[in-house]
């Protein structure tokens, strides 16, 4: 009893002295650790990874690339097979890759540079930008649920809401600000691309998911995973779902993302000039489970350099959204009756906020 006192409180202060440096856990790597502090520990059993059960998944290996064409369709047969590819990666993943997306290669790595250039420029600097008061246009943090996460990820972030209210451009940061404005829109326009071909691939009218405001928010989260000296000890992001309608994730060429299926994490490779695109808790719910929002984990960085990722949440978060949503009444039948009840987005990532990566789903607090 006395030695888990002492070291829940070893624990607290240990937390307490890394939060305080305010430069995160690349500060930590810049004072040359060659171990990794305790807070950083995971359990094995959360690291491991076991073969799959069913043999049906042997033959599977990551979760497909579909060819978005630059967006645009001569003829009706490429575009409804596009389709169709989107509503089986939905149905089955919850994941898929996009290429020829129609946002530039060259944005693509302003926008990666830009994430880089914020957390390699000097600690002074960035420790203006650190805090874990949420509620302010541009935050700066290493693990938002660092005091109620069982331990702590070798990773940082920095975070804006970037529609429908934009920050101004003062809030942002010089070296990353014009570049975050840039990719934000491009994103705002490929995800509403991607709710049209959703929409119809549930059978609804083309802009039933627009509509309903499905693409009206946009929180930008940037991850910057510095290389780890322990990385079999560690995680860079624990597991979890996405609490959005959908995220457009600007992945690096350095691996580390893996996506659960029937309890064996699959490995996402990198594919050059590829976004990844997965459904969230918010589309699962709409679509009362008929597309899937899974679990994934980014894996602690063994490269020697830094990994960076941009995951754009289509969710207004927890700004204030009247709205209530609930399974889409045309997606609903006497023999499916709605399996979540009606919510508020504000509600649902309140959850999140509350809870942090915990590795259990937002979705059943929900359930009917
Ligand atoms: O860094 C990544 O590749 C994934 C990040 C992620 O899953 C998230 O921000 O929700
Ligand atoms: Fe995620």
């Amino acid at each position: 009893m006395e030695a888990t006192k002492i070291a829940s409180f070893d624990r607290i202060s240990e937390l307490k002295a890394f939060d305080e440096t305010k430069t995160g856990v690349k500060g930590l790597v810049d004072s040359g650790v060659s171990q990794i502090p305790r807070i950083f520990h995971h359990s094995t059993v959360n690291l491991a990874n076991h073969k799959p059960l069913s043999s049906d998944l042997l033959h599977l290996t990551t979760i497909p690339t579909i060819d978005l064409g630059g967006r645009v369709f001569e003829d009706a047969i490429t575009r409804k097979n596009v389709i169709k590819g989107i509503k089986d990666a939905s149905e089955k993943w919850g994941f898929f890759q996009v290429i020829n997306h129609g946002v530039s290669l060259e944005l693509l790595e302003k926008m990666k540079n830009g994430v880089r250039g914020f957390n390699e420029q000097s600690p002074e600097v960035r420790k203006q930008f650190y805090t874990r008061d949420f509620s302010k246009e541009f935050v700066y943090t290493s693990n938002f649920d660092l005091y109620t996460s069982q331990a702590a990820s070798w990773r940082d972030t920095f975070m804006c809401y970037m529609a429908p209210n934009p920050p101004k451009p003062h809030d942002l940061p010089p070296i990353c600000r014009d570049v975050m404005i840039e990719y934000s829109k491009e994103v705002m326009n490929l995800g509403e691309f991607l709710f049209q071909f959703l929409s119809e691939a549930l059978g609804l009218n083309t802009n039933h998911l627009n509509d309903i405001d499905c693409s009206m928010g946009l929180r930008m989260l940037c991850h910057y995973y510095p290389p780890c000296p322990e990385p079999d000890l560690t995680i860079g992001t624990s597991q979890h779902s996405d609490s959005s309608f959908l995220t457009v994730l600007l992945p690096d060429l350095i691996e580390g993302l893996q996506v659960r299926r029937d309890g064996y994490w699959f490995d996402v490779p990198p594919v050059p000039g590829a976004l990844i695109i997965n459904i969230g808790d918010l589309l699962q719910l709409i679509t009362n489970d008929k597309f899937v929002s899974l679990e994934h984990r980014v894996l602690a960085n063994r490269a020697t350099r830094a990994r960076v990722s941009v995951a754009c949440f289509f969710t207004t978060g927890v700004r204030p959204n009247p709205r209530m949503y609930g399974p889409i009444r045309e997606l609903v039948s006497e023999d499916n009756p709605p399996k979540y009840r009606e919510t508020t987005v504000k509600e649902f990532a309140a959850q999140r906020s509350a809870r942090g990566l915990d590795g259990t789903s937002d979705l059943l607090h929900f359930k009917i």
